[in-house]
C-alpha cells in the first residue's frame, strides 16, 4: 500500500483539488502536531504524572483533570507560534485567547475541546481532542468573542483526534472525511481511510440511559420504541453502546453507523443538553454531514444554529440518516 502522509494529503487538496488555501493547510498541520504531543502525554499515563484531578474548575464549573489543562496548553502553545490564527477559544478558557501581533493579519479562528471524555482519562478508556476552524470575519481588527459566533455551516475545517488502542485523526475540509493513523515509530500521520461514509441504516444507538427519567417526551418515545425490539413498532432489535467520550462514540458511528444522542432534559432549562455548540457539536456535525449522515438539535440542523454565546450548550442527535430523521420528526409533531 502506498503510504500517504497528512502533509501529502493536504498538499494534494491544496494544489490539485484547490479545496484549501496554503494557510489553512499549515494551520491544520500545527493542530495535528499538537494532537501528536497530546497523544504522547496520554500514552505515558501515570509514568508522565498526567493522571488525576487538578485543583481548578473550568468556566462551566467542572473540575478540571490535569490532562485537560496540559492538552489546552499544548494546543495554545503550538498555535501561538505556528498557525495563521488571530485567536482561539477553548472549553477550558472563559474567554478567547488573542494571538499578539497576529491580527488584523491572522485569517482564522480556532475553537477546541482539548480533551474530550475527561471522565475516562484515569481509567484508560478512549478520549480525544475536537477542533473547528472558522474564517475571521472580513475587516476584523482586534478579535472579540462576537467574531466567533458564526453558524457551523461557516466552518472551513473540523476534526478530532481519538487516543485509543490506535491514535487517529479524522478530518474534513468540506471535501469528504478522511482518517489518518499515527505511526508511533515514524511519528507521522498516515492516511488509512479515504472518504468515510456513515451507513444510512443502523441498529445501534448511543445515549446515557441513566438520565431516562428526565428526558422530554419525544426522546422517551424514540428510545422506548428502540428498546421494544422486534415485537415493538420498529420491528427490529437494537443494540446500545455508550463510551462517555463523544469522540469515541462518534468514531464508532462513522465506521459502522449508529445514532448518538445527548438531549436536553427537564432538569435545568438554562442548560439545554450537555454538549457545547462551538467546539463539540459543530465540528462533529460538520464531519457527520460530510460523511453522509445527519446532525440536528431535534428541531433544526446543528450547522444552521446562530450561536449566541461562546460556551453555549445544545441538544445533539447525530449519525445515520434514517434514525436521526425519525427522532427529529418526533420533536416536530
Ligand atoms: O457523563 P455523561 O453524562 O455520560 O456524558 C458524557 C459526555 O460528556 C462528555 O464527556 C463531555 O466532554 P468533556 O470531557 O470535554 O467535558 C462527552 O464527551 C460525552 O459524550
Ligand atoms: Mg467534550
Ligand atoms: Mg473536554
Amino acid at each position: 500500500m502506498k503510504r500517504i502522509s497528512l502533509t501529502q494529503y493536504l498538499v494534494e487538496e491544496q494544489r490539485q483539488n484547490n479545496s484549501i488555501p496554503a494557510e489553512l493547510r499549515l494551520l491544520i498541520e500545527v493542530v495535528a502536531r499538537a494532537c501528536k504531543t497530546i497523544s504522547h502525554a496520554v500514552g505515558k499515563g501515570a509514568l508522565g504524572e498526567v493522571l488525576g484531578t487538578a485543583t481548578t474548575e473550568n468556566v462551566q464549573g467542572e473540575v478540571q483533570k490535569k490532562l485537560d489543562i496540559i492538552s489546552n496548553e499544548i494546543l495554545l502553545e503550538a498555535n501561538e507560534w505556528g498557525g495563521h490564527l488571530a485567536a482561539m477559544a477553548s472549553e477550558e478558557m472563559e474567554t478567547i485567547h488573542k494571538i499578539p501581533n497576529r491580527y488584523p493579519k491572522g485569517e482564522y479562528l480556532l475553537t477546541f475541546d482539548p480533551l474530550d471524555g475527561s471522565s475516562n482519562i484515569d481509567v484508560n478508556v478512549s478520549i480525544g481532542t475536537i477542533f473547528s476552524v472558522l474564517k475571521a470575519p472580513e475587516g476584523m481588527t482586534e478579535p472579540t468573542e462576537q467574531d466567533f459566533l458564526q453558524p457551523g455551516s461557516r466552518q472551513v475545517a473540523a476534526g478530532y483526534a481519538v487516543y485509543g488502542p490506535q491514535t487517529m485523526l479524522v478530518l474534513t475540509t468540506g471535501n469528504g472525511v478522511n482518517c489518518f493513523t499515527l505511526d508511533r515509530e515514524m511519528g507521522s500521520w498516515v492516511l488509512t481511510q479515504r472518504d468515510m461514509q456513515i451507513p444510512a441504516k443502523t441498529r445501534e444507538f448511543s445515549i446515557n440511559a441513566s438520565n431516562a427519567r428526565h428526558w422530554h417526551a419525544p426522546v422517551q418515545r424514540y428510545v422506548n420504541e428502540l428498546l421494544a425490539g422486534e415485537t415493538g413498532p420498529r420491528g427490529s432489535n437494537f443494540n446500545m453502546r455508550w463510551v462517555a467520550s463523544m469522540v469515541a462514540d462518534v468514531h464508532r458511528i462513522l465506521n459502522r453507523g449508529g445514532i448518538f444522542m445527548y438531549p436536553a432534559d427537564t432538569r435545568d432549562t438554562s442548560m439545554p443538553g450537555k454538549l457545547r455548540l462551538m467546539y463539540e457539536a459543530n465540528p462533529m456535525a460538520f464531519i457527520v454531514e460530510q460523511a453522509g449522515g445527519v446532525a440536528t438539535d431535534g428541531q433544526q440542523r446543528i450547522l444552521d444554529i446562530q450561536p449566541t454565546k461562546l460556551h453555549q450548550r445544545v441538544p445533539v442527535f447525530l449519525g445515520s440518516r434514517e434514525e436521526v430523521e425519525v427522532v427529529t420528526g418526533y420533536h416536530q409533531g
